[in-house]
């Protein structure tokens, strides 16, 4: 059973960033939706852990996805899983596909769908939670359709992080956590990926009635006030 939040319509940012003018991308009509899995009513325990609530998160490099992330796990206690964090785990855990997934982020592009979609279910699968944000995925359709087909279910709902590119390179410029991946020449290449690969998922995943689109600008605090009510309607 399914219900509509209509009241956080309102919440979706009007602001556009530069990529989306140029793909046309018709992001203000997004609509706000629903969930079936916070009704104690509709399902016990073992419901939700077959059938969990997941967030996609996504946005440009540097638009802040991993730091709105830890504020919604500390507030409203979803477990969050970042897909570079889960590939930059296999390359220091040498595993066979360390080498090629090192090279694939250095270069800036997007690491095969069938060995992400294969972390995040086994990190699904190995969680007591049945509420997941999953940060920076599906980064292409090729890695949107893969995990349906794996997962067998679409996200429940889509948070959009958008952020002009002048301010995504300077906060991953200088980010300073030793990413082999926070250099200008991968940046502009990431920038690239994005607005090619990316765009047509937030696209998709608009039309479907599924994204929030926030706007990524300011304070980390005041973003975070911009994403809360997405949560706390959901309670
Ligand atoms: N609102 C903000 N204002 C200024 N700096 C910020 C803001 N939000 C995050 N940052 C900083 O910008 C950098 C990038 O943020 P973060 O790692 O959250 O981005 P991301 O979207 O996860 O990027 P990536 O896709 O590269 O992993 C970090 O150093 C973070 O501390
Ligand atoms: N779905 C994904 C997510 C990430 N990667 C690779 C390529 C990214 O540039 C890199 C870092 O990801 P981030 O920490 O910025 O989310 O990891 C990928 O190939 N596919
Ligand atoms: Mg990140």
């Amino acid at each position: 059973m399914w219900r509509r939040v209509a009241s956080l319509s309102p919440l979706v940012s009007s602001s556009k960033s530069r990529i989306l003018n140029q793909v046309g991308c018709g992001l203000n009509a997004c609509q706000v939706f629903t969930t079936r899995v916070l009704n104690p009513a509709e399902g016990g325990v073992s419901d939700r852990r077959r059938n969990p609530f997941v967030t996609f998160v996504l946005g440009g490099p540097g638009s802040g996805k991993g730091t709105q992330c830890t504020k919604i796990v500390e507030t409203f206690g979803l477990t969050h899983l970042s897909a570079g964090d889960l590939l930059r785990k296999e390359i220091s855990s040498n595993s066979e596909n360390g080498s090629m997934i090192l090279n694939t982020i250095k270069e800036g592009k997007i690491v095969p769908s069938e060995v992400t979609v294969k972390l995040i279910k086994k990190a699904i699968e190995t969680s007591e939670n049945d509420r997941f944000l999953i940060d920076g995925f599906p980064r292409s359709e090729e890695n949107r359709i893969a995990y349906e087909r794996v997962i067998g279910a679409e996200p429940d709902i889509v948070l959009f992080f958008d952020c002009p590119e002048q301010e995504m390179v300077k906060r991953v410029l200088n980010r300073n956590q030793g990413r082999i991946d926070d250099n200008i020449d991968t940046v502009k290449e990431r920038l690239k990926v994005f607005a090619e690969l990316n765009l047509p998922v937030i696209k998709h995943y608009s039309k479907k009635g599924k994204l929030y689109k926030i706007d990524g600008t300011g304070s980390e605090d005041e973003i975070f006030e911009r994403v809360r009510p997405v949560f706390a309607a959901l309670r």
